[in-house]
């Protein structure tokens, strides 16, 4: 089967998956993932936990990643580092943030935002990697000033480099929203107005988009990452995928470790059914996804997400060889690769023909 495509997942988080299911976001970030990202201030930290995800991602299936590292440069450089090294197809990306943060976790101001994030694009053009890309990374608005993020913007359109962000991920976040940002109509029109809204945007969760939202989305092709395991997790809210997709909105999904406590894009194909159960139940309605319709979210939804469907996402002649070769002579071992997805010597990956996880 293609490789399974991540779109949105925060490398740094992973030692806090599974903990603090449970907590909305605004202060789950506050009480537990801030702090955890901070740690990785200590370069030694990204050097422990980096090797790791990236080889429980991959056991996973996962041949191509879009992560958010931390508002860290030295530790940022090594996850990008470590994809190229261990073979996986990355887009990493230095988080932006500057207010509404710790103190101690917070880049110093604009300027200086601006060139580690420049700095760390070239510093992954001096990897010289087919496989790795920067990705600009504004946090979400709530962190991000307007000045920074029109700059943030900017700077994209200049390296033609993809952006990734969160979006009306919880209710009270959009309110928030709406209280710094009051003289703009919507959460997602504030990014357009950013420059930050383009064919190479991936927006992450999505789930309190109001009509108008969803045709500006559709309008500038920016994709959606849906996480159904995060909103859950932390209470923020059941995402209309079937909606998006039939506004012709490019939809794909994300594990978003830690707010989804797993790393499995299998995993986040089974919550994506079941949250559009439960939506379909809400509305009265039993129009829901199928599970064809999960496997190209996992897959060529996702490669459209990340703006890479001209080279992955399926088996079509002339793509990049991202696949998994599961061994489906032996049913208790297709079973244990479904059910527990990173089990060792269920399966074989391979990115870009090279194979990166042996039986
Ligand atoms: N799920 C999730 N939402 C966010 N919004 C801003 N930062 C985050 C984050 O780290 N995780």
């Amino acid at each position: 089967m293609p490789g399974l495509v991540d779109s949105h997942v925060h490398a740094s988080q992973f030692p806090n998956n599974g903990l603090h299911l449970g907590t909305p976001l605004l202060e789950w970030l506050e009480k537990y993932t801030f702090p955890t990202e901070r740690s990785f201030a200590d370069v030694k930290v990204a050097e422990k936990v980096y090797p790791r995800v990236v080889d429980r991602m991959l056991r996973n299936g996962t041949t191509t990643a879009s992560y958010f590292a931390t508002a860290h440069l030295p530790a940022t450089k090594v996850l990008a580092a470590t994809t190229a090294a261990k073979g996986q197809r990355a887009l990493v990306g230095k988080v932006n943030m500057l207010m509404n943060c710790p103190e101690n976790y917070r880049e110093e101001s604009v300027e200086e935002s601006l060139r580690e994030t420049e700095e760390f694009i070239s510093y992954t053009e001096s990897l010289k990697s087919p496989l790795v890309q920067p990705i600009v990374t504004p946090r979400f608005a709530i962190t991000c000033p307007e000045d920074h993020m029109r700059a943030l913007g900017a700077l994209a359109s200049k390296h033609k480099c993809r952006v990734q962000s969160h979006l009306c991920e919880s209710e009270p976040e959009k309110e928030l929203v709406k209280k710094i940002f009051p003289d703009f109509p919507s959460y997602t029109y504030l990014y357009h107005a950013m420059g930050l809204l383009t064919d190479k945007t991936i927006m992450a969760h999505c789930v309190w988009l109001d009509d108008e939202e969803v045709r500006l989305l559709a309008e500038k092709r920016a994709g959606v990452s849906h996480c159904p395991n995060s909103n859950l997790n932390l209470l923020s809210g059941h995402c209309n995928v079937k909606k998006l997709l039939q506004h012709g909105v490019k939809v794909g999904l994300g594990t978003d470790c830690s707010a989804g406590y797993s790393s499995s894009v299998l995993d986040a194909m089974r919550r994506a059914l079941h949250v559009s159960c439960s939506v379909g139940m809400e509305h009265s309605k039993h129009d829901v996804l199928t599970l064809p319709e999960a496997f190209h979210l996992a897959t060529l939804g996702g490669a459209q997400v990340v703006s890479m469907d001209d080279c992955i996402g399926n088996f079509v002649v002339g793509k990049e060889f991202d696949a998994i070769l599961v061994d489906d002579t032996m049913e208790d071992k297709i079973q244990r690769f479904l059910y527990n997805g990173d089990d060792r010597n269920m399966v074989e990956v391979y990115v870009a023909g090279r194979r990166v996880v042996a039986r």
